[in-house]
């Protein structure tokens, strides 16, 4: 049996779905990385595999470029409901789709269900929850101590674990060097999502963002939830912001009990079919 996979993007962060109910190759860590890598494989941010049918609601499973597992993914949530939609395995315009980092829910705003609304569960700031290493407390503006520089980091879980820190300026550069010593610092025992943020006035940040396992991406779906929910508990925005990024904006609003609603588009690239050598490479790793 061919493998065939389906290609879209949320502001440029790309993702392949993988279907198990069309595909009879099985997932795993190596075969996982081999269709990220840019080179040897179709190249992409991550992989959403997925629908699992449960009794109640459909679920996804997300694989980042590195072969490990995410729990949520802002861009992912939107480009899975999409496919969801163009498959046809939903007709209903609002519905819930569980993730391993807790339930979300989509809300289509248009026909063609490029663009979405998504309630992505509640910020928490819970050093436990997050996980970030030490006694267990809300971690805002700590210093913390990446390669030999302080930085003030606010860390907080969307799903998965975000370290978000406030600069004058901001660069992909910037990210990239501080990102790649941050995820697998001594704080994080899941490791960690980066992002640098500047506040630019009460309802608009900039972010730039460098992913666990994916490395630098133009955009980040949760890292912008993230980033707007360490924006409003410093104190430093509004609970409405504009997220910019590189790939494009997200709105995010965060309601009183810290559950986080996310609004953006995505966009369908290609459907892909692998060739059978490569498929057998797949399979045989
Ligand atoms: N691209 C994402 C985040 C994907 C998961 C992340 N790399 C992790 O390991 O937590 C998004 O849009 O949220």
């Amino acid at each position: 049996m061919k493998t065939v996979v389906e290609r879209y993007h949320g502001l440029g962060n790309d993702y392949l779905v993988f279907d198990p109910n069309k595909n009879d190759l099985k997932l795993n860590r190596e075969n996982a990385a081999m269709l990220c890598n840019r080179n040897l494989g179709l190249g992409s941010d991550g992989i959403l595999e997925g629908p699992f049918i449960g009794e109640k609601h459909m679920s996804l499973k997300i694989w980042n470029p590195d072969g490990s597992i995410a729990e949520k993914s802002g861009n992912g949530v939107r480009i899975f409901a999409k496919y969801l939609k163009d498959a046809g395995y939903v007709q209903k315009k609002k519905y819930h789709l569980q993730t391993d980092g807790g339930m979300v829910e989509i809300a289509y705003l248009n026909e063609d269900g490029s663009r979405l609304r998504i309630s992505m569960g509640k910020l928490s700031f819970w050093s436990d929850e997050i996980p970030v290493a030490g006694e267990r407390r809300e971690v805002i503006n700590e210093d913390m101590v990446f390669g030999n520089m302080f930085y003030p980091a606010t860390c907080v879980s969307v799903g998965n674990p975000h370290c978000v820190i406030p600069m004058d300026e901001i660069s992909e550069e910037l990210v990239r060097r501080l990102g790649s010593v941050s995820e697998t610092a001594r704080y994080f025992p899941e490791r960690v999502n980066t992002e640098i943020m500047k506040v630019i006035d009460n309802s608009n940040i900039a972010i730039e963002t460098f992913e666990r396992g994916a490395g630098y991406t133009m955009a980040n779906g949760t890292g912008a939830c993230a980033a707007a929910g360490v924006a409003y508990k410093l104190g430093l925005t509004g609970n409405k912001v504009i997220v910019h990024m590189p790939g494009g904006d997200l709105q995010v609003e965060i309601d009183d009990d810290w559950e986080t609603y996310m609004t953006g588009d995505v966009f369908y690239v290609a459907k892909i079919s692998l060739s059978s050598e490569f498929t057998e490479k797949l399979r045989a790793l």
